[in-house]
């Protein structure tokens, strides 16, 4: 038990952070070069029964990008941020980070954080929703990367912060960048300009099984929490600029055996209708993803914007959370949110997930 008397530890001059010792970013890594792109897409893969098709035109998305992701270079700007923005606040919390399939791999850095004599840890994880792929699996890989720390060191305990996508810093980071893309838009087709959000497409079973069992809403908690979000950046954008617009959630980044049934429609699919039924202009939001990944560079803005240019439908891209300040400034309110309810002894419910949580994988 973290906290046997929470009463003595609550009257304490504690730092606020306590009683925590480090944060820690958890992503997916990408790679940086081409001979990286096959060994991690073998990381990525390993016993989820991708067809080989399907693999080597992913490969590709790579290669026309020098085999270089831009996500490791987006979390290395985010740590950077949190670090800048922590210290601005007078917090010390030194910020790691690990990734499930691409140096810096998890187990290192946990066992770095055991040489470094860190006993508590925040994990929070570049991904804001409930479900297998975003949630489920990274807990399971904080499970074993604390299982691997040598006998020698003392393994860090680990908390990870549970989904985010409903605070209002990361709603306000995505609403700021649909302003922006609506403010790119040609004057005549920015007010009846239509609201697309985009996530990553999952098997339909990984999202009816995501969320926690009890009060799992119809369809999944993925599916549930992504209309949330992309209705309350909506309200956002509509209080904005005083014009209410029509908004929907689509997807992207379809993976998996044919015959497997995963989540649509498909961006692409998506915005054919829409040309078809005379739509005037789009916005496409990327919600689901924390920040500029490859689904962005690729699927988003060389796929999806390229068959809304081929329709002659008028399409921007808008940013992702990154590094907004407000997203920046979410993530030190989520980490000191958790550490005051930890150092009360009153667990966050959505941090800590019941059985059954998130377990459908395919
Ligand atoms: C929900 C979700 C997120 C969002 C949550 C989160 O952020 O974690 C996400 C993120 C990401 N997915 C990524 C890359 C890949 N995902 C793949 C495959 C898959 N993703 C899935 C789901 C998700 N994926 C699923 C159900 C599969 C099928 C295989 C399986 O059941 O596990 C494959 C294999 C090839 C393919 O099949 O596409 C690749 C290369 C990258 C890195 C991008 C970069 O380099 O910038 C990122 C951030
Ligand atoms: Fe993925």
């Amino acid at each position: 038990m973290p906290n046997p008397d929470p009463l003595s530890t609550d009257l304490s001059t504690d730092q606020p952070t306590d009683p925590y010792d480090a944060l820690l970013l958890l992503s997916f890594g990408g790679p940086e070069k081409p001979e990286d792109v096959v060994p991690f897409l073998e990381n990525v893969t390993r016993g989820r029964g991708i067809p080989r098709e399907r693999l080597e035109a992913v490969g590709e998305h790579y290669f026309l990008f020098g085999g270089r992701s831009p996500i490791n270079d987006q979390n290395k700007a985010l740590i950077a941020a949190i670090e800048k923005d922590l210290a601005e606040h007078g917090l010390d919390l030194p910020v790691y980070w690990g990734n499930r399939n691409w140096d810096p791999y998890l187990a290192e850095t946990v066992e770095q954080m055991a040489r470094d004599g860190v006993r508590r840890v925040l994990c929070l994880a570049t991904s804001a929703y409930s479900s297998w792929s975003s949630c489920r699996q990274y807990r399971d890989n904080l499970e074993a990367a604390v299982a691997a720390v040598p006998d020698d060191l003392v393994a860090p305990e680990i908390d990870k912060i549970g989904a985010y996508y409903d605070h209002p810093g990361f709603v306000a980071a995505n609403a700021d960048g649909v302003l922006a893309a609506l403010a790119d838009l040609p004057d005549d087709v920015r007010d009846s300009a239509r609201l697309v959000f985009v996530t990553h497409s999952v098997p339909i079973s990984m999202s009816e099984s995501s969320g926690p069992p009890r009060d799992r809403p119809e369809g999944g908690a993925y599916v549930a929490q992504h209309l949330e979000v992309a209705a309350a950046v909506a309200a956002r954008v509509a209080a904005a600029t005083g014009v209410e617009r029509p908004h929907e959630l689509v997807y992207c980044s379809r993976s998996g055996a044919p015959h497997v049934p995963w989540l649509e429609p498909d961006v692409n699919d998506r915005l054919e209708e829409l040309a078809a039924e005379g739509t005037p202009a789009v916005v496409l939001s990327p919600v689901g993803f924390v920040s500029d990944h490859m689904e962005v560079a690729y699927d988003l803005d060389t796929e999806a914007l390229a068959t809304a240019e081929r329709l002659g439908l008028p399409a921007r891209r808008a940013a992702s959370a990154g590094t907004h300040p407000a997203f920046v400034a979410a993530i030190r309110d989520l980490v000191l949110a958790r550490a005051s309810r930890e150092r009360a002894g009153q667990p966050v419910p959505r941090d800590h997930c019941p059985l059954g949580c998130c377990t459908g994988s395919r």
